[in-house]
């Protein structure tokens, strides 16, 4: 060993020990006991219901884009919950540990958290929230909508596809481990050097976050990588660039920002790895170091980061203010050099992290021009979304409340930033409370985006609507909660409430921080609401069943298969004749056509190799961590001896012959026309009747950029 390892270290078990399961702990010890029974209950569930060939068969081993993008998003939502529990955590301690000596209304106990505790508890919400729930959550609505908004069967790579799911889900396995086993880092979410060296952490904490955040940047590039060529090289005949629903330009905008920007990030985090293993220099105060080196590489992917994870938010608001405004995006084409401006300038940003580091006037200013700069394209797109609905004719669903919601959070949390992109104003804010509610008003602009878009998107891809009247139920509570915690927050920043901290001293902040913890309570209840809507909509799924166009107003392709999708996507690949084109076709009649005749489609074989490589990740990541070397080894060449079979058998697929989808696509014609005629209409979403069936096909035949014929010629739409 290069240092000594307090614990100490043994061949067979690295640094794992007894002594690193927290069994005396008063929160952990209940909880690791509710988990194995929560396991062994929902084990005996599958096994007693006989579900596990089904699990196996349909889920695990998948390698469809849209129930790999169903995972996900379960990822991102228990991540959620798990990043919320800390969140309540934090509020929790700061409510109560009040006063100089934590000698508050309750804080004789000096809060219920130690420092040390306290720490990871921040460190964990913060990596958790961004890269575990934001992104997930994001990544599998970009993978479940954006192959069927071009028009095509899959992603890409449909294997690897699986590959970045599990890789993901071992990066969840891993922090979740933190829990139960050893602890977690205490450096914030973003790391500091020099305390991340072995000298200052000696613990496993920061190795643990470490690879968790080497695996989940893997994870999320093999993602971008498979995303870029989908858009590419997939796109439905008659998709042009400039007809691409605009969900996909941001996805497009946001994977470019991800496959530049992650490569920074495992190689800060590599530097890392080399200074607690191998006793390298450079990131320590001497022998060559430099601790602002750290600081630099980690911002220039971790403000690309959060553009990353802002534009396929942005792409979703700019999907639902359209149907649910009964208008098209109104500057469409400034939409999309907006966010490309955004993506543009994301990389010339970073220090705007740390302009109290001293860099001096000039270059600080040249980093607080860029980062005002940002504003104009954003500006952009609120008066574009502003200009949508202007004049429309507005429907306040759930989904667009979510929506709109969003648009506000985003105005404030923009308008913060730009006061915090002053150097002047920023030397006074840095590092308080201040800085946290900005960041929070943007980030919940993407969980806003979210459950908008799995309230807009659900119907899509399960076939029923979620219940309206629970929906939002669960968004007032959420927003009321939002305005209680932070609303204060804003206002105890100004005080000059810094950030992070175990216990407050001064007593005149409690009563903020009382209401924030009512807030949190408000917040929990907005969880509760969303069980009953998930249990409500789910009871009430045949009453809400819905055909190809759930809202009757929506605009793009994916709108035009069947609901659910199939597994197959289109029967017959349509061909494009507009921007939107479901509205195109309904304003010209022809939202219900069949296709002239079907023809074989090829599809990819399931697999459980990248199941298999996932879960050898987290043993990587896991021996890696405890510095079981002899475990390390064996997880890399079983990964390595995996990948070469695999690469060798590759996967010749399977047909689904044009009889075999026939047969599907009459059955489904079937379902959505009972469907239809319960709704009391003749197309599904109003079309106009065709005397046809309600089906999403165009006829093969149909040419690709001209009115179709029964319209006849100067048919306008
Ligand atoms: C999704 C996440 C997200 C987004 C989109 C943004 C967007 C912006 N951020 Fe934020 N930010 C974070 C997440 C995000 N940020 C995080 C996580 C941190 C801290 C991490 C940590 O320390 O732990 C942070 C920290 C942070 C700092 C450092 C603070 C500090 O530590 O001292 C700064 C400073 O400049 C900043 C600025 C900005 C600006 C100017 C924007 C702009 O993009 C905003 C642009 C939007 C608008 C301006 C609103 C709409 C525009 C109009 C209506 C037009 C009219 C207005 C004008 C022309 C001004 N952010
Ligand atoms: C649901 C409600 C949420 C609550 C109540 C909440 C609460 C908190 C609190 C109390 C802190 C610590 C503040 C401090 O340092 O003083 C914090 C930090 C943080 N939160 Fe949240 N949060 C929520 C949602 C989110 C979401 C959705 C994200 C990201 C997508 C997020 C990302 C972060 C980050 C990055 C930090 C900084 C961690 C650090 O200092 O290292 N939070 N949050
Ligand atoms: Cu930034």
């Amino acid at each position: 060993m290069l240092v000594d390892l307090p614990g100490g270290w043994n061949p067979l078990l690295g640094r794992l020990a007894w002594s690193q399961i927290p069994y005396d702990n008063p929160i952990l010890a209940p909880l690791f006991v509710a988990v194995v029974l929560g396991g062994i209950a929902i084990v005996a569930l599958i096994t007693y219901y006989g579900k596990w060939g089904y699990l196996w068969k349909e889920w695990l081993t998948t390698v469809d884009h849209k129930k790999l993008g169903v995972m996900y998003i379960i990822i991102g939502l228990v991540m959620l919950f798990r990043g919320f529990v800390d969140g309540l955590m934090i509020r929790t301690q700061q409510a109560w540990a009040v006063g100089p000596d934590s000698s508050g209304v309750f804080g004789a106990l000096h809060g219920y958290l130690t420092p040390f505790h306290y720490g990871q508890v921040y460190s964990a919400h913060g990596l958790i929230m961004i890269l575990l729930a934001a992104t997930p959550l994001l990544v599998g609505f970009m993978n479940i909508i954006v192959p069927i908004q071009i028009g095509a069967r899959d992603m890409a790579y449909p294997y690897l596809n699986a590959l970045g799911l599990w890789i993901t889900a071992a990066g969840a396995a891993l922090i979740m481990a933190s829990l139960f086993v050893g602890n977690f880092a205490h450096n914030g979410w973003f790391g500091y050097a020099p305390i991340f060296e072995i000298q200052y952490s000696p613990g496993v904490g920061v190795d643990y976050w470490m690879w968790t955040l080497q695996l989940l940047a893997l994870g999320t590039t093999l993602g971008g990588i498979n995303l870029l060529v989908t858009i590419i090289k997939m796109r439905a005949p008659g998709m042009t660039w400039f007809r691409l629903p605009i969900f996909v330009w941001a996805s497009l905008s946001a994977n470019i920002i991800a496959l530049t920007s992650f490569p920074a990030l495992q190689v800060a985090l590599g530097l890392v790895a080399a200074d607690r293993y191998l006793g390298a220099h450079f990131f320590t105060a001497g022998l060559g170091g430099n601790l602002m080196l750290y600081t630099n590489l980690f911002w220039i992917w971790g403000h690309p980061e959060v553009y990353f994870v802002i534009l396929p938010a942005f792409g979703m608001m700019s999907e639902i203010f359209p149907v649910f405004s009964e208008k098209p995006l109104f500057g469409y084409i400034t939409m999309v050099l907006a966010s490309f401006a955004i993506a543009g300038v994301s990389w010339l940003v970073w220090l705007h992290h740390f302009f109290t580091m001293g860099a001096g006037p000039d270059v600080n200013s040249f980093f607080s021009v860029a980062t005002m700069l940002v504003g104009i394209p954003t500006g952009v797109k609120v008066f574009n979304w502003a200009f949508t609905m202007y004049r429309g004719r507005l429907t306040f669903t759930a989904a667009m409340l979510w929506a709109i919601g969003a648009l506000f959070l985003l105005l404030i949390g923009g308008l913060t930033g730009m006061m915090l992109a002053i150097p002047a104003i920023n030397y006074m804010v840095h590092n308080s409370v201040f800085v946290i509610a900005h960041f929070h008003s943007m980030l919940l602009v993407i969980v806003y985006a979210v459950f908008g878009s799995v309230i807009f998107w659900f119907p899509k891809v399960f076939g029923f609507k979620l219940d309206e009247f629970w929906a939002k139920t669960m968004f007032w509570l959420f927003t009321t909660g939002t305005v209680l915690v932070f609303v204060p927050m804003y206002m105890l920043g100004f005080m000059g409430m810094t950030r992070r901290l175990d216990y407050v001293f001064n007593v005149h902040w409690q009563p903020y921080l009382l209401v924030m913890e009512g807030g949190i309570v408000v917040y929990t209840l907005s969880v509760f609401a969303f069980f009953v809507l998930l249990y409500v909509s789910i009871r009430d799924r045949v009453k809400n069943r819905v055909g190809a166009d759930a809202w009757g107003t929506s605009r793009s392709l994916e709108w035009l298969t069947h609901s659910p999708v199939p597994f197959y996507n289109f029967a017959v690949t349509p061909h494009v004749n507009a921007r939107d084109e479901a509205a195109w076709r309904r304003a010209n009649g022809i939202a219900g056509v069949q296709p002239a005749k079907y023809v074989d489609i090829h599809m990819p074989n399931n697999t459980a190799v990248a199941l298999y490589i996932g879960a050898l990740t987290f043993v990587l990541g896991f021996a890696l961590t405890w510095r079981i070397w002899w475990l390390c080894l064996a997880s890399l060449v079983a990964i390595i001896v995996l990948m070469i079979v695999r690469s060798y058998r590759g996967d010749p697929g399977y047909i689904v012959t044009a009889a075999e989808l026939e047969r599907m696509e009459r059955e489904a014609i079937a379902r959505e026309r009972q469907i239809d005629g319960s709704a009391g209409e003749p197309v599904v979403g109003g079309a106009p009747a065709v005397g046809r069936p309600a089906m999403a096909y165009e006829r093969s035949d149909l040419p690709t950029t001209s009115t179709p014929p029964s319209m006849g010629p100067g048919a306008r739409h």
